[in-house]
């Protein structure tokens, strides 16, 4: 049966059932060497380097005698010029000659070894690279979180900036910069013929109430008046202190009987405001407008707003103060 085995594309070997050597094929002599004499009788681990030699007593062995077969072992073969070279081994019990023994198939795994180590080191790169992404992410995330952090800081400071810079220090009122703020506002947001008033509120005599009692006492009545004006305005009015002793009141909406309400409510709510138990009088110039105006004549709008307030606040000085002057036509282009 010998000429059979040399026939077969893998080395092959036949042993009792004990594991003494009685055949190997040509290919099995080709990869360790020797003829079938120089091996027959010898045991089988003789092929092998040493920790073959364990794993066949241990494992193999153990599991011909369980299964009488085993598949896909993986062990070593010493060759004829003394490498190791990995080997997969099926076996099997079977009848030679009639007398049992065991047949064990070889199969040269050297490519698949080589696969092997570079699949392991190609995983154990890719879980490198894993963790420094990981770590890289990490770090951006929190790189993240700082940027955020910085931006929250530096858009609430300009808030703050911004709203200081519109806020008048002494009354705590907005000031021109938020009257500005404010018209431009409504310009940009209301129908065009939606009115809306502008009133400047000066205070009278205000000078006396400085040299009489000193500029501090000026102050806790510049700030009195401005909540009393506050608490006159209807709930979409600014107020806002103009500059000096001088506030002014933006009306958005309002008609002119809606602004002259206002004007009343304010020469009455001023006057809780005393000076040497006297009722401190304010001089309005009310003027009423339009939106008629094209966005890029904003400033222009303001303008003639406040100039022709301030016609009518002359007016309203001239004819002996606490009173409100009306200027006659409205503000508004066409
Ligand atoms: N205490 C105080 N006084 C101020 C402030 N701003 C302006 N004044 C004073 O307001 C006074 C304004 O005086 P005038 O412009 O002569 O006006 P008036 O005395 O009110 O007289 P009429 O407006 O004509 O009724 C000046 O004495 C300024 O010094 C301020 O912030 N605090």
């Amino acid at each position: 049966m010998k000429p059979y085995l040399d026939l077969l594309p893998s080395p092959v070997l036949v042993t009792d059932a004990s594991g003494h050597i009685k055949e190997a094929n040509l290919d099995l002599l080709a990869l360790v060497g020797g003829d079938t004499s120089s091996w027959a009788g010898r045991y089988i681990d003789t092929l092998m380097p040493g920790s073959s030699r364990i794993f066949l007593q241990t494992h193999v062995w153990p599991m011909m005698l369980r299964h009488r077969m085993v598949q896909e072992m993986y062990l070593h073969l010493n060759t004829h010029n003394q490498e190791q070279v990995p080997v997969m081994v099926n076996a099997r019990h079977g009848l030679w000659n009639e007398q049992e023994c065991i047949f064990w198939v070889f199969y040269v795994a050297r490519e698949r070894s080589r696969f092997e180590a570079e699949l392991l080191e190609a995983r154990a790169r890719a879980q490198r690279l894993a963790s420094e992404l990981s770590l890289a992410n990490a770090e951006l995330r929190t790189l993240h979180a700082q940027l955020a952090q910085r931006t929250e800081f530096v858009e609430s400071q300009n808030r703050e900036l911004s709203t200081l810079s519109e806020t008048d220090p002494l009354t705590r009122l907005g000031n021109r910069r938020a009257l500005e703020r404010a018209v431009a506002h409504w310009q940009s947001q209301a129908p065009i013929g939606t009115p809306a008033a502008l009133m400047m509120v000066d205070v009278d005599h205000f000078k006396r109430v400085n040299d009489t009692h000193g500029h501090d006492e000026g102050d806790r009545v510049l700030q009195q008046l401005a909540q009393q004006l506050q608490a006159s305005r209807r709930g979409s009015d600014l107020v806002v202190r103009y500059g000096g002793e001088e506030f002014a009141i933006w009306l958005p909406g309002a008609t002119p009987d809606g602004a002259r309400s206002v004007a009343t409510r304010a020469h009455a709510m001023v006057k809780k405001v005393l000076v040497d138990q006297k009722p401190i009088t304010v001089s309005i110039g009310v003027v009423c407008a339009q939106h008629t105006l094209h966005k890029e004549r904003d400033m222009v709008f303001l303008s003639r707003l406040l100039h022709q307030a301030d016609l009518a606040l002359y007016r309203a000085k001239a004819a002996g103060r606490d009173r409100t002057e009306w200027h006659t036509s409205s503000v508004g282009l066409s």
